[in-house]
């Protein structure tokens, strides 16, 4: 049964990073899916961004919606303060058995939870299951058409304080217009976008930060 394209970055990654060095493994993921195959990970540029935002932030509470491979838990993840933990919503089991992998071999697992399922399922059980009162930081990655649902879903558990963090990927290619539309009308959101690239490619994208209001 040949290999998806998935377990050949894993693959890559073990056999070329080094084990329980964070930066080596985004390293490595992005040298592959620069140089031999694109894959849908946040990638460099935007990651950077990313990174800024989670400094800014210091969540105690992270939630990643859309783990992929898990190149952004394991982004996220390193730059978390003792103690401080990122939940992680995958979805597809393939994409979840790769993404448990990566983290492991990047030595961040003790900072990473990986729930996998349906974001609409997951998102009503944080609380009660998983023990979060309100969530710091929240990455949206995940199926675009999600990022309206998901927000007001999180808004309706009563998961986000004032001051609540989110960052959407892709908000222009893909696309996610009406979680722009949303968030930017919405009272209750100081947005931001940070105009940036679709990961390993020259195509415009961007990122927008949705800071809640309360
Ligand atoms: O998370 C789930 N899918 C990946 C979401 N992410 C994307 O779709 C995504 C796509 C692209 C992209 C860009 C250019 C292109 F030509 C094709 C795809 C880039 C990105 O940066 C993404 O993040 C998922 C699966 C499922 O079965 N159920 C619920 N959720
Ligand atoms: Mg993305």
């Amino acid at each position: 049964m040949n290999q998806s394209k998935e377990q050949r970055i894993l693959n890559f990654v073990l056999q070329n990073a080094v084990r329980g060095d964070p930066c080596s493994v985004l390293d490595t993921i992005d040298k592959y899916c620069s140089q031999k195959e694109w894959a849908m990970n946040v990638g460099d540029e935007k990651g950077k961004i990313l990174d800024k935002t989670v400094e800014e932030a210091n969540p105690s509470v992270a939630l990643e919606l859309g783990t992929y491979c898990g190149y952004s838990a394991v982004r996220i993840s390193r730059l978390l303060k003792a103690g401080a933990r990122l939940l992680t919503v995958e979805f597809n089991p393939e994409f979840a058995a790769i993404a448990k992998q990566m983290i492991e071999f990047a030595g961040v697992q003790d900072k990473v939870k990986l729930l996998e399922g349906p974001s609409e399922e997951i998102i009503p059980q944080l609380k009660k299951k998983y023990e979060v009162d309100t969530l710091d930081f929240v990455f949206l990655d995940h199926w675009k058409d999600r990022y309206t649902p998901d927000t007001i879903l999180l808004q309706e558990c009563n998961l986000l304080r004032k001051g609540s963090v989110l960052l959407a990927d892709n908000v222009i290619f893909p696309g996610a217009p009406d979680f722009l539309n949303y968030v930017r009308k919405s009272p209750h959101f100081q947005c931001t976008n940070y105009p940036s690239h679709l990961e390993y490619m020259q195509v415009e994208d961007a990122m927008e930060k949705a800071v809640f209001l309360g």
